[in-house]
């Protein structure tokens, strides 16, 4: 058996359309969404996704206000940079590009957002929101990824779901949106203090490998017809002397799982769908 792909390229795509209608429709009440990125230093990896970020934006027509900053700036000069983005009427939702150089304090400018301007739905104050099951903008990979599931109808009311990883960003708000009354998943969050992890993924319907080492994910690990979702995106230098990026999902994998979601191609795309869906969200709210 070969595992049905699911397209996260696709989907993004069909997303991106959506969008676009909705953003004319705020074009008639007078509101252009903009998306705001900061961006410190030149790490040429942040540069691309960045730049992906507003090639999104000019697809679906979304304004895009870009803040770059040299990799020495200081905690000042990138706290006024959110201090005129929170103020700026023309931005509806911003991001600061991760990781910042390690001179600054990240945590102290991540809550320096507005929660409402959050497009990340990173903010400590979005993801206490979440835990209460309040409405506020969604972690974007997280919200990714279950909507990719819905739109090829992948079950999850009732489904044992194993996600390895407990990061902020994705493995721990994951776990958090797929067990709201709406998804009704029973998960299991694994991490690296985790005895014995085949154990659980073999026990699973579906598993969620964003752990960030690349091949964890073995087949002899995961129950045949399984669905599995590669979240890994880690930077490794080929045979070749080339860098290129891995998942965390063996390529044995797509023998035995029923459905895969690959990197590239699955992810990622959504990802940055859910980011621009953040914003027109944020736009349509007023
Ligand atoms: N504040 C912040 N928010 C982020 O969302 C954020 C961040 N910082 N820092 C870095 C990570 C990484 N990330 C990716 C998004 C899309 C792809 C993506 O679309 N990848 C394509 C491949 C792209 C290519 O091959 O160039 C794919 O998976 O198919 C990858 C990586 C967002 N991040």
């Amino acid at each position: 058996m070969t595992a049905t792909l699911l397209d996260g390229k696709a989907t993004a795509a069909e997303i991106k359309d959506e969008l676009r209608t909705r953003v004319k429709a705020l074009a008639e009440r007078g509101i252009t969404p903009g998306l705001g990125t900061v961006l410190v230093g030149a790490d040429p990896g942040s540069q691309a996704y960045v730049n992906g970020k507003h090639r999104d934006c000019a697809e679906v027509g979304i304004a895009s206000i870009r803040r770059e900053l040299p990799a020495d700036a200081t905690q000042e000069q990138v706290e006024q940079v959110l201090a005129e983005l929170n103020a700026d009427p023309a931005c509806h939702g911003y991001i600061v590009q991760l990781p910042l150089p390690g001179h600054l304090d990240t945590q102290r400018v991540l809550e320096l957002i507005d929660p409402a301007k959050d497009a990340d739905g990173l903010h400590p104050v979005n993801l206490g929101r979440l835990v209460l099951g309040y409405p506020g903008p969604l972690p974007c990979t997280p919200r990714g990824i279950v909507e990719l599931l819905r739109r090829y109808d992948v079950a999850l009311s009732g489904a044992k779901v194993v996600v390895v990883g407990r990061g902020n960003t994705v493995g721990r708000p994951l776990g958090l949106l797929l067990t709201r009354r709406s998804e009704n998943a029973t998960v299991t969050l694994c991490h690296t203090g985790t005895l014995d992890l085949a154990s659980h993924t073999r026990a699973a319907d579906i598993v969620i490998v964003a752990a960030g080492v690349p091949g964890l994910l073995t087949a002899d690990m995961i129950s045949p017809g399984a669905v599995v979702v590669d979240v890994g995106i880690t930077r490794v230098v080929g045979p070749d002397g080339k860098g290129r990026y891995t998942g965390d999902v063996d390529s044995g994998v797509v023998e035995v799982a029923g459905a895969l979601v690959p990197m590239p191609g699955g992810v990622g795309p959504m990802t940055r769908a859910m980011l621009l869906t953040n914003v027109v969200e944020r736009a349509e709210q007023g």
